[in-house]
């Protein structure tokens, strides 16, 4: 599996990427500028976590234009895997290729702690590692993570099965007691229509080695290689 990752000004989980998708494929992802226009042949884009532009404006909101965008969304419409986490899924939604926006956390505090989520979808090539109501744990680090879209779409993103993760506890019970930052219906990752994107806050690439604390993140890296090792 040939993966890029993204890395515009203020991007700053390159790194942490790079390494867990190392470990699944046993070969170097390959990094690219956000001034690049041309893609190199790629099974996976990556929009990693970070805080591009600074987080000016909105979060993503500049970052959105960049020149690679317009790659990335050729890229996208062409049937191709994009992965988008944290700063990466809010770029995807400022850029229009996922639905709904994240906007300040409720409690208007960035949040680094480490949370569990409920896989909603199974049988993607991003969660095929895990079943429908598996629960692991991933740490989020963010100041912008609660989701929000209108009721039609958070209607269809359920009706549809677009919803990738919500957050829970430990069991997988899901409810505002388990909900770190205010998101609508406790959403923490969602599709694209094709099941080609994926966005989420949490940080699953920071826990795929017992070093980091476990291993609960690399289902989403191995599952991704056996989708998409060509
Ligand atoms: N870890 C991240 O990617 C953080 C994203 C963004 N800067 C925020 O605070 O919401």
């Amino acid at each position: 599996m040939r993966a890029g990752i993204v890395v515009f000004p203020g991007t700053n989980r390159e790194r942490d990427m790079a390494i867990a998708l190392q470990g699944a494929t046993g070969t170097q992802a390959v990094m690219l500028w956000h001034r690049d226009t041309v893609l190199p042949a790629l099974d996976l884009v990556v929009l990693p976590g970070g805080f591009s532009h600074g987080d000016y404006l909105r979060c993503g909101a500049m970052a959105a234009h960049s020149p690679i965008m317009t790659a990335v969304r050729s890229f996208a419409e062409a049937g191709g895997h994009v992965l988008g986490v944290c700063n990466g899924f809010q770029i995807l939604t400022e850029a229009g290729l996922l639905p709904g926006a994240l906007l300040r956390n409720a409690g208007l505090r960035f949040l680094s702690h480490d949370c569990h989520l409920r896989v909603e979808r199974e049988g993607t090539a991003f969660t095929r590692g895990w079943s429908a109501g598996d629960v692991f744990r991933a740490p989020l680090a963010h100041g912008d993570g609660n989701y929000v879209a209108d009721r039609e779409t958070l209607e269809r993103l359920d009706g549809d099965g677009l919803v990738a993760f919500r957050y829970s506890d430990a069991a997988g019970r899901v409810d505002a007691g388990t909900n770190p930052n205010g998101s609508a219906g406790n959403i923490a990752g969602v599709f694209s229509r094709n099941l080609r994107v994926l966005g989420l806050m949490p940080h699953p690439e920071d826990l795929v080695d017992p070093l980091m604390g476990g291993i609960d993140g690399k289902p989403l890296f191995d599952g991704l290689v056996q989708a998409l090792a060509a």
